[in-house]
């Protein structure tokens, strides 16, 4: 899950699926908490079992609001989800005193110690099955974090809200305790790319507005597998288009299905590259082959992306969810210490550059997206005259 109460740290909500309705806790008790309740209330909160994330919301502002008193920093940005979050549930106390955050604090953490005590004994399938994604069903299990996108009947085409629940999910799964993350679509298709009905909802503020903030999303997004710090695995259940594919480069391991396809038909659609495939696949596969791919659109068999290095190894279709699951509950096994460190040694010296290309990719798209050529090609999509 995304926040892990640390020992010998502050009890912070880091990470969260959904910003909840945040519901002031009133204290049960009259009785005044000292200042020791309230520090052994910090140290009990350590040693529980992760509460979720509308608790650890809870928590965070509480503690806030008994040691700081009421919200005095500015508003987080609005795409700063996990901090505006955050700033959210501690400004709704508004004047809450400090002692009454301190009391509801202690009675807090007392409820969540007797539940936890009683509940220790069986996981729950809840604690496996992570809450509060609408596309993705995100599992934690055996050591391994699935993250699977889950739009089949839309080809897993991603939404924004998708590219911002992914965001969460890498997030939680970066900080749970799981030792790899696997990304994995539902149903026939990994996935078929950007949502091309992403282009329709226009602000107010007009078109260049929403190029502008489609270009911050894409950026962020992409940040966010070229900072991701575990083993990170794709298992391409089927075909892949766009952005999918493109944001493979920065995975660690990929595995295909024999019916799995690669697609990046860019120029078709009057765009241009991202997911800083502009670097990594000229580096993989040299730079004749990824400007077939690039450029011209060429699709790949699941065959011919392994054999120029995209993908690390190919599964008959009938046995791929088998055998990949098998691989991964072998390797979720090693030191998960040595494992993250060895891929910081392999991938840390470029990931400057790699944000650098990822800025410059997502300026790029935002011109290309204003263009007449791109225009045209996601309404013909849209009006069902064309598909890739
Ligand atoms: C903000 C960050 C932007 C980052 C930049 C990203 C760029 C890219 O990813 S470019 C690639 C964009 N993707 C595409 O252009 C694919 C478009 N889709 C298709 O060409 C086809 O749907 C198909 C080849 C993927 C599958 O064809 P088919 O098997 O015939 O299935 P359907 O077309 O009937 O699809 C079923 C259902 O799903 C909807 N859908 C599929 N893909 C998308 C998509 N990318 N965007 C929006 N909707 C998609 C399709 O419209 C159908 O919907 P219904 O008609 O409502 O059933």
């Amino acid at each position: 899950m995304g926040l892990r109460i640390q020992r010998g740290r502050r009890p912070v909500a880091g990470s969260f699926l959904q910003v909840p309705a945040l519901q002031l806790h009133v204290s049960k008790t009259a009785m005044r908490a000292s200042q020791k309740d309230f520090e052994s209330a910090l140290s009990q909160v350590k040693l529980l079992k992760d509460p979720g994330n509308e608790v650890k919301l809870k928590l965070y502002a509480l503690y806030k609001q008994a040691t700081e008193g009421p919200c005095n920093t500015p508003k987080p940005g609005v795409f700063d989800l996990i901090n505006k979050a955050k700033w959210d549930a501690w400004n709704a106390l508004g004047s809450l005193p400090k002692e009454t955050a301190r009391q509801n604090y202690v009675d807090l953490v007392s409820g969540l110690s007797s539940s936890s005590d009683s509940s220790s004994q069986v996981k729950p399938e809840a604690d496996r099955k992570q809450r509060g994604y609408e596309t993705l069903v995100v599992t934690s299990e055996d050591s391994i974090t699935k993250i699977m996108m889950n739009r089949p009947a839309k080809k897993n085409a991603i939404t924004t809200q998708m590219y911002n629940e992914i965001m969460l999910a890498l997030k939680a799964a970066s900080k749970d305790d799981s030792a790899i993350t696997v990304l994995t679509g539902n149903g026939d298709y990994y996935s078929s790319g950007n949502d091309l009905s992403n282009f329709t909802d226009i602000p107010p503020e007009g078109i260049e507005e929403k190029a502008k903030s489609s270009a911050i999303l894409l950026r962020d997004f992409v940040d966010c597998f070229i900072d991701f710090p575990k083993p990170l695995i794709a298992a391409v259940n089927g075909p892949a288009v766009g952005i999918s594919v493109t944001i493979l480069g920065l995975f660690d391991t990929v595995y295909a299905s024999s019916r799995a396809t690669f697609h990046t038909p860019f120029s078709h659609l009057g765009q241009s590259p991202e997911g800083c495939s502009s670097y990594t696949f000229p580096k993989i596969m040299g730079p004749a082959k990824a400007a077939e791919m690039l450029i011209f659109g060429k699709k790949l068999t699941a065959a011919e992306a392994c054999a120029q290095g995209l993908v690390s190894e190919v599964f008959p279709d009938s046995t791929f969810q088998k055998e990949v699951w098998t691989r991964l509950k072998a390797y979720s096994k090693l030191p998960p210490n040595a494992m993250r460190i060895s891929k910081q040694v392999i991938r840390n010296r470029e990931k400057e550059k790699l944000h650098a290309i990822n800025a410059e990719e997502s300026r790029v798209l935002q011109e290309r997206w204003l263009s007449d050529e791109c225009t045209n090609a996601v309404m013909n999509f849209l009006t069902r005259k064309a598909k890739l």
